[in-house]
């Protein structure tokens, strides 16, 4: 206890920015005109298609909320197409306003199967923006392990593979996602597994950083993000996210948050001792060696000791009876 007291006075309890490394240029994104305008503007995300606006869509029904926005299924009303429409709440300030955050540059630039695709993004005259996004008709690996409980080994390592494919196109594109959870993961029929939900996400050596304070889940916060003094002050953001991926494949195993007993309040000062003192959980009786090994190489306390997406992508828990996988 007293161990535990002597660290906790020299928490950095207001979590700190991640250390930038290999600074690129500021990527340039245009402006958005003053919002007087009486049209929306529109930015197309994809270079086969027109731009979509707001009139070409007919909202079906609300998805779900989150700090950022609203998300609607939306029906395209010519080509009878479903998207999922996110209109980001209104609550920014005069230099957000004529801005693109990070959630809308970053999937305004991205392109890869493991990444949910932006078709176009719009702001309305009064000053809304609409994201508008490929619809994943099964909603979140959240929604889809309350409905159908823990998921076996195998398909565990078929999420671990999309995942990490996924990781790996953004960490080389020096995007840290910084909120991996399965609330954050879309799924959809063709058991295609997205990562979406960039609300808090960085591009590393962008000079503009509207999210900087802001800290993701806690739940799956590695340890340097709660404590960078004692565990890495000069973690660079990647192995962060495979830490949050190690705590969502193991909540995937067992049905439930790994890191406490099931139905435990999973209260910040709580998760902090467990994450950062504790011995973490171990994997019930019964797991392969494989996977037992894969979840140890994303939870390692030391953020170097951790491995990368990429290297993860050569465990033999991913790559036992598979070729690889594209991006
Ligand atoms: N492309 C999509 N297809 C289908 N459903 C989606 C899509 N995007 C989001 N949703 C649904 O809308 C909900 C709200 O999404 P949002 O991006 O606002 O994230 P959130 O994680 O709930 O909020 P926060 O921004 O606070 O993290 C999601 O939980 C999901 O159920």
């Amino acid at each position: 206890m007293a161990v535990l007291r002597s660290q906790r006075s020299h928490l950095n309890l207001h979590l700190p920015l991640t250390k930038l490394s290999n600074a690129l240029p500021p990527i340039s994104l245009p402006l958005l005109p003053p919002t007087s305008t009486a049209a929306p503007t529109e930015y197309n995300c994809s270079s086969s298609s027109a731009p979509i606006s707001p009139a070409d869509l007919d909202k079906i029904q609300v998805l779900g909320s989150g700090n950022g926005g609203t998300v609607y299924k939306v029906r395209h009303k010519e080509t009878s197409e479903i998207y999922a429409l996110k209109i980001i709440h209104h609550n920014f300030d005069s230099n957000f306003r004529r801005q693109l955050n990070p959630e809308m540059e970053i999937l305004r630039c991205t392109d890869s199967p493991h990444v949910v695709k932006c078709h176009s993004i719009f702001q309305n005259p009064s000053g809304e923006f609409g994201i508008v996004m490929e619809y994943m008709d099964s909603g979140t690996l959240e929604n889809v392990l309350k409905s159908e409980g823990a998921f076996s080994e195998s398909k565990v390592a078929d999420v671990a593979k999309k995942l990490l494919n996924g990781l790996h196109y953004l960490h080389s594109n020096k995007i840290i996602h910084r909120d991996i959870k399965p609330a954050n993961l879309l799924v959809n029929s063709n058991m295609e597994v997205k990562i979406a939900d960039f609300g808090v996400s960085k591009i590393l050596g962008r000079t503009l950083d509207t999210c900087n304070s802001f800290v993701g889940t806690c739940a799956y916060m590695s340890p340097e993000r709660f404590d960078s003094q004692t565990y890495d002050e000069n973690h660079d953001g990647y192995a962060g996210d495979i830490w949050s991926l190690g705590v969502t494949l193991m909540e995937l195993y067992m049905g439930h948050f790994p890191l406490l007993p099931p139905g435990e309040r999973a209260d910040w000062p709580t998760l902090m001792c467990v994450v950062c003192f504790g011995e973490l959980p171990s994997l019930p009786e019964g797991v392969s060696d494989e996977l037992k090994s894969f979840v140890e190489c994303c939870l390692q306390k030391e953020s170097s000791k951790r491995w990368s997406a990429s290297k993860l992508l050569t465990h033999p828990f991913v790559c036992k009876d598979s070729t690889s996988e594209e991006q």
